[in-house]
């Protein structure tokens, strides 16, 4: 089925549509099931007026590009992309665990095990993603999906560029994942990611982004000179070899930041990663 999805000319109609898994940028996503092969995919539904309207018609085609390339035991495949009169299709791997924050909003936070797992599995689909000079720039639990095994897949990649780049996306939503070269709009280059994963690791570990700021407590403002003067503190159930990983990797300069091989050689990755299956 696979190499028969890359062969142009597929349409709805091959395709039966099942429920809505979830709500992506621009768009819906159903489980849908190819007629003749029966193959489950995540078929992701976009308005091509929808998409006009926030110009970004040129990003979807660079990233169709990008993902219809990338073959990774932790990147969500795009097998193929169809479009109508009024929509455009992307046909995605379906991923049978559904989103990780779900999984973090239900069990509060991860453990040591988890965690060094999880990071395991996204600094290597990174290092894949680097190698290619592809940065993805919007690590995040909302963008992490979960396969068959309960393993991490990097999803969503609608704000991925090639490296170096200085051009500001036009973020929305949380600040909580910007780097220091984001919010101060510096160019920045793939070492963004690993700024991200730090973010990433204290979250799963403790629940909460160590920047956040609820309004009360000054809000996006404060969350933006926090993370500029990179202001959090590790609580006290956090294990030292975790918040040394934190440390080397929310560090100001990105040239300073650990590199991924080095995430994951990491004496607390190495002493707390679980092998999947
Ligand atoms: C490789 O995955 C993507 C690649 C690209 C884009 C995308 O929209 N790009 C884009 C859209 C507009 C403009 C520029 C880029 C989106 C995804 N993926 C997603 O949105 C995730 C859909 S949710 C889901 N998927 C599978 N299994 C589940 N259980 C769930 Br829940």
């Amino acid at each position: 089925f696979g190499g028969g999805m890359m062969r142009q000319g597929w349409s709805i109609d091959n395709f039966e549509v099942g429920r809505a898994l979830g709500k992506g940028k621009f768009g819906q996503v159903y489980l849908g099931r190819e007629k003749k092969s029966r193959f489950v995919v995540a078929l992701k539904v976009m308005f091509k007026e929808e998409l006009k309207k926030n110009g970004v018609e040129h990003q979807l085609r660079r990233e169709i590009e990008i993902q219809t390339h990338l073959r990774h035991p932790h990147i969500v495949r795009m097998y193929g992309v169809f479009h109508d009169a009024t929509k455009v299709y992307l046909i995605l791997e379906y991923a049978p665990r559904g989103e990780l924050y779900r999984l973090l909003e239900q069990k509060g936070h991860f453990n040591d095990a988890e965690t060094a797992t999880y990071v395991t599995e996204l600094a290597s689909a990174l290092i894949y993603c680097h190698e290619r000079k592809i940065i993805h720039r919007d690590i995040k639990p909302e963008n992490l999906l979960l396969g068959i095994y309960g393993e991490l897949k990097i999803a969503d990649f609608g704000w991925s560029v090639h490296s170096p780049n200085s051009r500001r996306a036009t973020m929305c939503g949380t600040l909580d994942y910007l780097a220091p070269e984001m919010v101060e709009n510096k160019p920045h280059d793939e070492t963004i990611d690993i700024w991200c994963l730090g973010i990433l690791v204290f979250e799963l570990l403790t629940g909460k982004a160590p920047f956040h700021c609820t309004d009360a407590e000054g809000g996006q403002m404060e969350t933006a000179r926090r993370i500029t003067h990179i202001s959090y503190t590790c609580p006290p159930s956090m294990s030292e070899g975790a918040a040394d990983l934190i440390r080397q990797l929310l560090v100001y300069l990105g040239s300073h930041r650990l590199p991924l091989k080095q995430v994951l050689a990491h004496p607390w990755i190495v002493a707390n990663k679980q092998d999947r299956s």
